[in-house]
């Protein structure tokens, strides 16, 4: 069969009764297509096999006896029939006996395989306990040990070396018209550097976050990973490596192969918004500079981190009792995210009344050379230069200690991917300097960095270190803790400042708004929309950042007001009739739009 051939399919349809499935028919032709052309509709039984493999359409053990008959699965399953709720509890149990998290992530990892909805129930409903095993910190573990553990595809391999086939490539992905891609080239992993190929976790973890956390169908999520080369020697000495045993060829050579990527994807999936992830600072910047007027698409490290900064720090400084006019912040490390999230920053204090030159004063940036100023006589990397002190009279300052001596800030924020690099002396300067602002003042303390192995400094160590008076918020998720004395029992509880609180967000509303870019307003809105977000009992437990368990909620708000954002920059391309009645109707009609449009796996 060349051309699609409706009745024929129509027929395979009615016999296979693929109509109770997945509704294919309306925009994806691909699937139904194999069942017409294929012998399965003459042999029944491989029909019911080949529903219980396709993870998108198994259902496990919650096939009702009418479903069991009309798909063939009579005795290809056991003969109960659970519902969503006693299957989790299983893979619950199994996860919990399992001796690792490596073993845990390869449970989940082949469940997602075998049943798409009950990898989802399980995640959405125990995203406290299971965000950690698909996100960081396993994922970081997962990344380093990739080619080791891979058994299956999951993503899109595209090798530089594959320059002429992207577009082939791209169609050649099973599921039709991918509304959201994750891509990367593996060149920063996390804190984790240069992974080549086995960086492809990340699109692959990330994307899990984009059905878990907004909804967005798993079969419309595209994980990609291309593949350049790689730094990473003891890569290029494993014979297990699955990417290109090369290092990675010019900047110039690298932009070439992304110029042609970005033009192959917009052409063959023209509705998919491109989220870049974790690709080295120069890239990083280039790439996001150079495609985001072009394309729609966004860079997660440095506009998806600023805004979730920015959303922690608006209830942090709330809760430091330092205001806002004096609030003056250390940033250690001045890559993309450092920078990308001093800048939303210098945005919130610009919207705020400062002049811009009054903004970026507050902000002192670090790096492994010293505080970044203008003379410190090193050629600075471009996306450095913007917030370079002119004001050091020449004093170079070389160690954090003498930067904090120096400023004393009310905030520290740390983005260096670099273990321990908030000491205890560190810490206590801190608190010291702001301690001596007055009574009750409280030092907002961010070791962002991931996996949990990178982080500046742990939650029980700045508790510590700050007499228990810290704001604290990581990259990686970190315990609350019970302190218990002979005349009292406090609970700290930690924030996990991670840009999976708004990246959902904003791809959700991008695409629900049908937005033609995503433009600075719909990221900063974001970030209000997070800050917004808590509920009372969050607020009333002194958190600056919605529980983990309800990322969902924050989800989906924040999609609401990114959609408002993209209408008001005229880059929604939804009908004004829509805008009218949301406009008249206010935002529980949006809501309810956003809500029948989002995945929520049923068993
Ligand atoms: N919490 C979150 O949502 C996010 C966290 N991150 C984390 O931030 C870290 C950095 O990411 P990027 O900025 O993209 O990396 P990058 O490589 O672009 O930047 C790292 C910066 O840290 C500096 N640095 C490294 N070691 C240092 C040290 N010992 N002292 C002072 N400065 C030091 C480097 O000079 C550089 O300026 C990574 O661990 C990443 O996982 C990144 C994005 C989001
Ligand atoms: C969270 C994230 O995007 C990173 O660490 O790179
Ligand atoms: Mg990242």
């Amino acid at each position: 069969m060349s051309s699609v051939d409706i009745a024929a399919i129509e027929e395979a349809m009615r016999m296979a009764n693929l109509d109770t499935l997945r509704g294919y028919n309306q925009n994806g032709y691909a699937e139904v297509k194999q069942f017409a052309t294929t012998e399965y509709i003459s042999q029944s039984q491989a029909l019911g096999y080949q529903v219980l493999s396709e993870p998108m359409w198994n259902k496990g053990l919650s096939f009702t006896p009418e479903q069991r008959i009309s798909k063939n699965l009579t005795g290809l399953i056991p003969h109960v029939m659970e519902d969503g709720q006693r299957q989790c509890e299983r893979a619950l149990k199994m996860i919990r006996s399992r001796q690792t998290n490596i073993d845990r992530y390869l449970y989940l990892s082949n469940l997602k395989a075998q049943n798409v909805d009950l990898f989802y129930r399980l995640l959405i409903d125990n995203a406290k306990e299971l965000m950690p095993l698909v996100y960081t910190p396993t994922i970081g573990d997962v990344c380093l040990q990739y080619s080791t553990l891979y058994t299956r595809p999951e993503a899109l391999y595209i090798s530089i070396k594959q320059r002429k086939s992207i577009r082939t490539i791209l169609r050649n992905w099973p599921y039709p018209n991918p509304e959201i891609c994750v891509v990367t080239d593996g060149s920063r992993i996390l804190g984790l550097g240069d992974l080549g190929v086995n960086g492809v976790g990340i699109p692959i973890g990330k994307l899990a976050l984009y059905t878990a956390a907004a909804g967005i169908h798993p079969d419309k999520t595209l994980p990609i990973v291309l593949d350049c080369g790689t730094a990473n020697e003891t890569n290029l000495k494993d014979p297990l490596y699955l990417g290109l045993r090369a290092k990675r060829p010019s900047v110039a050579e690298q932009q070439a192969f992304m110029d042609e990527f970005m033009e192959a994807a917009a052409e063959v999936y023209p509705d998919m918004v491109v989220q870049f992830e974790d690709f080295e600072s120069e890239k990083a910047f280039n790439y996001l500079d150079r495609y985001r007027n072009k394309y729609k698409c966004f860079n997660d490290d440095i506009q998806g981190t600023g805004a979730v900064v920015l959303g922690g720090y608006i209830g942090a400084v709330n809760l430091s009792g330092v205001p806002i006019e004096e609030q003056r912040l250390v940033f250690m490390g001045a890559g993309s995210a450092g920078v990308g999230v001093a800048k939303q920053l210098v945005e919130y204090y610009t919207k705020r009344g400062l002049s811009e030159q009054a903004a970026k004063d507050k902000f002192w940036l670090v790096d492994t050379k010293g505080l970044v100023t203008k003379d410190r006589g090193d050629k600075l990397a471009e996306h450095k230069k913007y917030f370079a002190r002119s004001d050091n009279n020449g004093h170079q300052f070389r160690t954090l200690e003498e930067v904090i001596e120096y400023v004393k800030p009310s905030a520290l924020v740390g983005l260096t991917a670099t273990h321990g690099v908030f000491t205890e002396s560190v810490v206590r300067a801190l608190k010291a300097s702001v301690d001596a602002g007055g009574l009750g003042r409280r030092p907002i303390l961010f070791p962002l960095s991931n996996p949990l192995s990178k982080a500046e400094c742990t939650f029980e160590q700045a508790v510590a270190w700050t007499d228990g008076t810290v704001i604290f918020a990581s990259g990686s998720p970190f315990s609350a803790f019970t302190v218990k004395t002979s005349d009292h029992t406090v609970t700290y509880y930690p924030n996990q400042g991670n840009n999976v609180y708004v990246f959902p967000g904003i791809g959700l509303g991008a695409i629900l708004a049908k937005a033609s870019r995503v433009t600075d307003n719909m990221i900063y809105t974001s970030a209000a929309a997070l800050a917004g977000s808590l509920n009372a009992e969050e607020i009333h437990k002194g958190l600056i950042y919605p529980r983990i368990e309800r990322v969902r909620d924050a989800s989906l708000i924040v999609a609401r007001e990114v959609m408002k954002a993209a209408r008001r920059d005229g880059v929604s391309q939804l009908p004004e009739e829509l805008w009218l009645e949301w406009e008249e109707w206010g935002d529980p009609a949006l809501d309810k739009y956003i809500k029948a449009r989002i995945y929520d796996p049923q068993l």
